[in-house]
């Protein structure tokens, strides 16, 4: 996968085509007392900030937004509903709004790429549109399930056809009114949950969305800072339908990002030796990681020093007194916590005391790979031995060895725990395929030399 090459190509921060093939040579701990680091900005947000300024009533402005490859394949499907998205500087945006009844389409085809998130949110804007199109994404998305979100916008009077596989892209929508009532959320993601909020936005009556965990909150802090109503009760959520205000935020952190930072750091560090990062979104709900390193023997502090948009951020600070811990990662809510983070957890917990066993997140079969499985394979291409169960991992720990070469799944997640793996090793691994790191973090390799002597090849 290359970086989308559109017209906001070379506009944002990170554009730029990325190497496929590095040779990890050694390690580098980052010095003591080293700069702090920021990490990228937040993929989740910059996606949901981008489609709620496209139905949003007036011109919004958005900063530090997430220039990686899912997200640009968000912005040319809106630009492709006649959505006028200019880039004003590095990472900054101006979007301005269109009613649903004001979708203007230039091209009927929206490609989501890699982005589940893209798809998700876009059929639920067109769900309750004025527009005919169809969504549909590359071959890795194009597998991935979208029943979750097709059924209860169906339940909602969306007018949606399979064009492929039942219950996969490419699908049809074709803009109808959406009724109020109520819908369940039977997965644990938030995707859908997200999905539905937009849907209802554009609904003839309150849409109740009930839900079995909760997940990242973004959307819903998002709907409310711009003016609709979203009431909460226990797991609930009722929306009642408004058009959401122009706005003006600044994406904070990644706390994904920051995730890989602290897994490189600990990968690579001195006992003792500490790291800090700033302005990383600390929304509790995205923040399961540092829990998880917490309970494997880390010391990490969380500093909320903004709070003023709609995300609480600030900074972090990591260390580890001593070598980690095996753990057991499970409930429903903290695997949503630290979703994406659990093949950096399965990484450090090569080199822990003792096993690590990860529970409740069969949901990591659906994404970019099977992530259970594509997780198990690269541990145990580092000579660790790890198996699969019904929903999640073990890790047996032992000691790293790194493979001469490697070519590494289609998936940013397992990469960046490749990343930590070579640390772990000591180096001297080649891996390919990690252009594909650009799904999230164009900048991963620029991470990685932070704390490896590395070699494009
Ligand atoms: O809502 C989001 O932005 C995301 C939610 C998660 O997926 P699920 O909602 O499918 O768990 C996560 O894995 C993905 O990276 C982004
Ligand atoms: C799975 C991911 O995103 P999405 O579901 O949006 O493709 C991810 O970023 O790891």
């Amino acid at each position: 996968m290359t970086v989308p090459d559109d017209r906001y190509a070379g506009l944002l921060d990170q554009a730029r085509a990325l190497p496929d093939r590095i040779l990890v040579r050694s390690v580098h701990p980052a010095e003591a007392g080293g700069p702090a680091l920021q990490p990228h900005p937040d993929k989740a947000i910059s996606q949901r900030a981008t489609v709620l300024a496209a139905v949003a009533d007036g011109t919004s402005r958005l900063s530090n937004v997430a220039d990686c490859a899912d997200v640009r394949c968000n912005l040319r499907a809106l630009g492709k509903l006649g959505i006028q998205v200019r880039v004003t500087g590095p990472g900054e945006l101006m979007v301005t709004g269109t009613a649903a009844s004001g979708i203007r389409i230039t091209d009927r085809t929206l490609d989501a790429g890699n982005s589940a998130t893209t798809s998700r949110l876009l059929l639920a804007v067109l769900a309750g549109s004025t527009s005919d199109c169809v969504v549909t994404g590359n071959r890795l998305l194009r597998s991935r399930p979208m029943t979750e979100v097709l059924d209860p916008l169906r339940e909602l009077g969306a007018e949606i056809e399979e064009l492929g596989e039942p219950g996969r892209l490419p699908l049809r929508v074709r803009g109808a009114r959406l009724r109020g009532g109520e819908v369940n959320v039977t997965v644990d993601s938030a995707q859908p949950v997200s999905a539905l909020q937009f849907a209802a936005l554009n609904a003839a009556g309150p849409v109740r969305i009930r839900r079995r965990t909760m997940a990242r909150d973004h959307t819903e802090r998002l709907l409310r800072w711009t003016g609709v109503p979203v009431a909460q009760s226990e797991l609930d959520l009722l929306v009642t339908p408004r058009r959401p205000r122009a706005f003006d935020l600044t994406v904070p952190g990644d706390p994904s990002g920051a995730a890989l930072l602290a897994a490189l750091h600990l990968a690579s560090a001195q006992p003792g030796q500490e790291l800090t990062l700033t302005r990383v979104g600390l929304n509790p709900l995205r923040t399961g990681f540092l829990r998880i390193l917490a309970a494997m023997g880390a010391t990490v502090t969380e500093t909320v020093t903004s709070q003023d948009g709609p995300e609480p951020a600030g900074d972090i600070r990591i260390v580890l007194p001593g070598p980690l811990r095996g753990t057991v990662v499970e409930g429903r809510q903290l695997v949503q916590s630290a979703i994406d983070e659990l093949p950096l957890v399965a990484a450090l917990a090569a080199v822990a005391k003792g096993r690590t066993v990860i529970r409740d997140a069969a949901e990591l079969k659906g994404k970019d790979t099977d992530r259970i499985a594509s997780t198990v394979e690269l541990l145990a291409a580092f000579g660790i031995a790890a198996r699969a169960t019904p929903d999640g991992l073990m890790v047996e720990p032992g000691t790293p060895v790194a493979p001469e070469q490697l070519r590494l799944p289609a998936d940013h997640r397992v990469i960046f725990a490749a990343f930590v793996l070579a640390l772990l090793a000591g180096g001297g691994c080649e891996l390919s395929g990690v252009r594909a790191a650009a799904t999230s973090h164009p900048g991963a390799i620029d991470d990685l030399a932070r704390f490896a002597r590395l070699e494009i090849r």
